[in-house]
């Protein structure tokens, strides 16, 4: 499946055991020898009341909390595996409950939940909460705004994201000591009063055509840098999603589609 473009397998694991490891994940993730995906979801059935529950991996076998794009995806494959019937669909993550709606159109709106600022949530190194930090990385010093959607997200604004330095300054960050648990590295290109475009290096996969929880962070970021209003249409290099965020302890709502590709079966 893919959301914009970010890639996923998802596999049933209510309907049959399944248990990989890290190794196994990376090596399914490898786009010559494997399969080749950005996250790997394991929809398995929930633990504490809820509809289900979903587990993420990244590319290279690490365990995380969230994943927008992948949320839409899993409210398409139990939808349509016929695992549910309902439109609304409450999941259990490590991120906490997640509550998904799926529209006539397959449109899906996540609750991503309330976005966390102070830097010891997010986590980052920091003494105090700031509208934004600065950090030096290769030959220069940068601003960022850093906040966790359930997973942490560093976001710099730039002036074009085309020319931005998404592989080298992205590659830097994500795994700086600053990020104790490393980040998501969000560039952010305000486009509009309501609109921006955003390219984002992810934590364990590397840059993405599309970052949900990404593009969460980046609207949140640019809110409360008073750069632009909600709701916000962010433009990612696998298409749109539109963001909403009614301010400080308010969660983000995200919209978007999710795309089937193909089903197949993996010999272990
Ligand atoms: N692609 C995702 C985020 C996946 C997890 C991320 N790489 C992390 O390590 O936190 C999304 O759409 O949010």
């Amino acid at each position: 499946m893919h959301g914009l473009g970010n890639d996923f397998v998802v596999i049933d694991a209510i309907n049959q055991t399944v248990q990989l490891t890290a190794e196994q994940i990376k090596a399914l993730a490898d786009r010559h020898y494997g399969i080749g995906f950005d996250q790997l979801l394991l929809v398995e059935p929930a633990r504490m009341g809820a509809d289900f529950r979903y587990v993420i991996y990244n590319a290279d076998g690490s365990e995380v909390s969230q994943c927008g794009n992948g949320a839409r995806c899993f409210a398409l494959f139990v939808t349509q595996k016929g695992l549910t019937n309902k439109r609304s669909i409450r999941v259990e993550t490590d991120a906490g409950e997640l509550v998904l709606t799926v529209n006539e159109e397959q449109l899906v709106t996540v609750d991503m939940g309330v976005p966390k600022l102070d830097p010891a949530n997010v986590p980052l190194i920091a003494k105090q909460q700031q509208l934004q930090y600065s950090v030096d990385v290769l030959d220069r010093t940068v601003a960022f705004s850093a906040l966790s959607m359930g997973n942490p997200h560093a976001v710099l604004q730039v002036e074009n994201v085309a020319t931005a330095e998404v592989e080298a300054v992205g590659a830097a960050l994500e795994s700086h000591s600053l990020f104790p648990e490393r980040a998501n590295i969000g560039f952010s290109e305000i486009t509009g009063p309501d609109s921006l475009a955003l390219r984002v290096y992810e934590r364990g996969a590397g840059e993405t055509l599309a970052c949900g929880s990404g593009a969460c962070a980046a609207v949140v970021a640019a809110v409360r840098l008073g750069k632009v209003t909600t709701p916000t249409t962010v433009a990612l290099t696998g298409g749109e999603l539109t963001i909403d965020w009614q301010g400080e302890g308010a969660p983000v709502m995200m919209s978007g589609p999710a795309t089937f590709v193909f089903d197949g079966m993996i010999d272990i």
